[in-house]
């Protein structure tokens, strides 16, 4: 199986060169020894923006997880920064946002302490574990926020917001922890059309500096400007 890439206008990442942030070669995905994405062949570079797209079932969320380790790697090999996945420790490098999320709303927690939550797992060397909450934290979760549209937001208890705003929160604590690769499985699932204008800025200006961005998108909608390529998976019918 072979995948689709069209290629779209890029902005040149300032963070610099370096080794591929992703690259997978010739990997199977799935589950119970199951494949169900097969021939993936796929490289990001630093500052990459790139969509997967594909019908339901295709297996965009299993090539995500795949590619992070947390479905099946049944055949091929997947890199991230240099080195093969399984080998890579420092996990705050990468920010992760699944298609379906699990946030308890029963427990009492603001949106803010969610998205504080983001910056919890930064090894030493970016935040010391015993450290308390300094003004560095305090900015990254601010523009946090502010980059998913919920400025102001902070205070709010989470199990009070609708789905969207919930899944906005969601992308929030993940760019919190300045990722290196971000991997978003369908970030503007349920958002509103000037969300996902928000949305597409914020992308724009994290890959301008370097950040490289995966997504699964359905629709590319707004985020189509900044997507550079789109890498489209066979239909499971096709697959057969
Ligand atoms: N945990 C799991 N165990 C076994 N099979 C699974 C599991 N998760 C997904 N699958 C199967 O893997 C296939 C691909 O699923 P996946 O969620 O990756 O598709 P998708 O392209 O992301 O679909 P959608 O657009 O509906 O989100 C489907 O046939 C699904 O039933």
């Amino acid at each position: 199986m072979l995948l689709t890439s069209v290629a779209r206008p890029r902005v040149a990442p300032t963070r610099g060169p370096g080794e591929d942030v992703v690259s997978v070669r010739g990997a199977a995905f799935g589950y119970d020894r199951r494949p169900v994405v097969t021939g993936v062949d796929l490289t990001l570079h630093r500052g990459d923006v790139v969509a997967v797209r594909g019908a339901n079932g295709s297996g965009k969320s299993a090539l995500v997880r795949g590619l992070l380790g947390l479905a099946p790697l049944l055949a091929g090999q997947v890199d991230l920064f240099g080195r093969p996945q399984q080998q890579l420790r420092d996990r705050s490098r990468i920010g992760y946002v699944p298609q379906r999320h699990t946030v308890a709303t029963t427990v009492p927690v603001t949106v803010r302490e969610l998205v504080s939550s983001g910056r919890l797992s930064l090894p030493r060397h970016r935040r010391r574990p015993w450290q308390r909450f300094g003004e560095a934290d305090r900015c990254a979760v601010d523009c946090a926020l502010e980059g998913v549209g919920l400025a102001g937001y902070d205070r709010r208890q989470l199990s009070e917001l609708s789905g969207g705003e919930q899944r906005r929160a969601l992308v929030a604590r993940a760019l919190a922890g300045d990722p290196e690769l971000l991997v978003l499985d369908e970030p503007i699932a349920g958002v509103d059309a000037a969300n996902q204008r928000v949305l597409a800025a914020t992308i724009a200006g994290l890959a301008a500096s370097g950040t490289t961005v995966l997504a699964v998108l359905h629709e590319l909608g707004p985020l189509a400007p900044v997507v550079h390529r789109v890498t489209a998976l066979p239909s499971a019918g096709e697959r057969c």
